[in-house]
């Protein structure tokens, strides 16, 4: 049998989301649709012989997160955990801590998959180029590649390109290394732990000697159980006849900014028509426009002048009034968009509204068209002192006046604007 864990950090990583991570845990932050490790659950769930997830997280479960799972336990019928690290343990730390957990039951094999990225997920073909190997210890790692420049913001592998036995592992080197990077995806043995174990004995061990030398530790026991499996586990296993690569030309990105959130968005929607094409909105008669691809929560009221699409989203209980146009945008529960509103490239919060005829718009961060490696890029907040133009974001509760533009701005929860913004944080 098999299992799966999902990395699902905590409240200290997702910064990059803010403000929207402030309302939900960001692995809950809905994308096309549902909510971001919805999408990993149900590919979990697709792989034969699958028992358990674990999500591993050093989050305070609460109330949203709890609902979740017994949603998802419900819908996919499979038992799903959360299993709480008490402080950050890293991304090898975590399964380490609880790999009783993981191991219970016997599995065969386990996934481990980041929470913060977006894929078409090919677990089933990363477990048949598992059982192709020879030694049935082999550890697969998810692999897909990017361009020269932006390979550098990831974990860079060198792989022989017959046996694709990893030969050479950098985590975010500083130099060009190889164009083909770590997606965050595994498959590993239960053998992955005698290598995680080794670097928690050798930690502890470099601990006590400290201890002997009269250096001062606090928190040693939670020094000796961080473990990062990229540059502690990764570095060493390569070179060693044990971590293959499986690359992938399916759709991959990471989801680190509210703008990445807006692009995965349209990889999910755009998958719906083979996957699940009901949750995609059609045009019928007295209905809304619809252009490209849309999903529309089945609570939400839209006025039939309305015109949507491509790529956008709109949560539960949405109201979109008349002569609304809403483009490649996710709208969050509750929001209202009222007659004639015109709302691009922008995630409106959770119970905010926008008045009539106010435009919402900010400017998209896509990968390069151009080149079919480019990834998103993880774009800072500011550059040379100022704000870098990116989707417009509105926190939860924000109130839009009637009739003004706000820019590529980004709105904190419970504002009430009066005028127009341009390029700003409204703090
Ligand atoms: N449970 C738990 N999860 C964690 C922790 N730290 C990180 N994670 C989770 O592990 C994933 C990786 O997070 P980061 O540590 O922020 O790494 P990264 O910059 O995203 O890089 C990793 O992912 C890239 C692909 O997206 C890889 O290319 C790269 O090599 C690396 O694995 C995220 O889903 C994050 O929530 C931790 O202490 N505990």
């Amino acid at each position: 049998m098999l299992k799966a864990v999902i990395l699902i950090g905590g409240p200290q990583k997702g910064t990059r989301f803010r403000p929207l991570s402030f309302e939900v845990p960001k692995p809950l932050f809905p994308v096309a649709g549902v909510p971001m490790v919805q999408h990993h659950i149900e590919a979990c769930t697709k792989v034969p012989n699958m028992k358990e997830i674990l999500l591993i997280g050093f989050y305070q479960p609460n109330e949203a997160l709890s609902r979740f799972l017994i949603s998802a336990q419900q819908e996919f019928k499979i038992p799903i955990r959360y299993l709480q690290e008490y402080a950050a343990l890293g991304t090898g730390g975590g399964i380490y801590h609880f790999r009783d957990q993981i191991l219970s039951g016997n599995p065969e094999a386990f996934f481990v998959l980041n929470a913060d990225v977006c894929s078409a997920f090919p677990l089933n073909e990363m477990l048949s180029f598992h059982r192709q190997r020879s030694d049935p210890d082999s550890f697969i790692m998810l692999g897909t590649t990017a361009n020269r420049k932006q390979s550098l913001n990831y974990g860079c592998i060198v792989a022989n390109s017959d046996t694709h036995e990893v030969l050479h592992y950098v985590e975010k080197p500083s130099t060009f290394v190889s164009e083909l990077i770590n997606c965050g995806i595994y498959l590993f043995t239960p053998a992955i732990f005698h290598h995680i174990g080794a670097v928690f004995q050798r930690n502890q061990q470099e601990l006590l000697l400290g201890a002997c030398i009269g250096e001062e530790s606090t928190n040693g026991w939670q020094r000796a159980e961080a473990i990062r499996l990229e540059q502690d586990v990764f570095t060493s296993l390569a070179g060693q006849g044990r971590l293959f690569a499986y690359k992938t030309e399916g759709f991959w990105s990471q989801i680190k900014s509210a703008g990445s959130a807006i692009y995965a968005n349209r990889l999910y929607l755009s998958c719906y028509s083979q996957c699940h094409p009901e949750r995609l909105a059609q045009n019928r008669p007295g209905g809304p426009t619809i252009r490209g691809n849309v999903y529309i929560h089945p609570t939400a009221s839209v006025d039939a002048s309305a015109v949507l699409g491509p790529n956008v989203s709109i949560g539960k209980g949405v109201m979109i009034g008349a002569g609304v146009r809403v483009r490649e945008s996710i709208i969050l529960h509750g929001a209202s968009l009222q007659d004639h509103t015109c709302v691009l490239n922008s995630i409106v919060g959770w119970e905010s509204t926008i008045g009539r005829w106010a435009r919402v718009e900010g400017t998209p961060s896509d990968p390069n068209p151009n080149d079919p490696y480019a990834k998103i890029d993880s774009e800072t907040l500011f550059r040379e002192g100022r704000l870098t133009p990116s989707i417009t974001i509105l926190g939860c509760n924000v109130t839009i006046p009637a009739e003004v533009v706000i820019l590529n701005s980004i709105v904190l929860p419970h504002k009430e604007l009066s005028r127009s913004f341009k390029n700003q944080i409204i703090l």
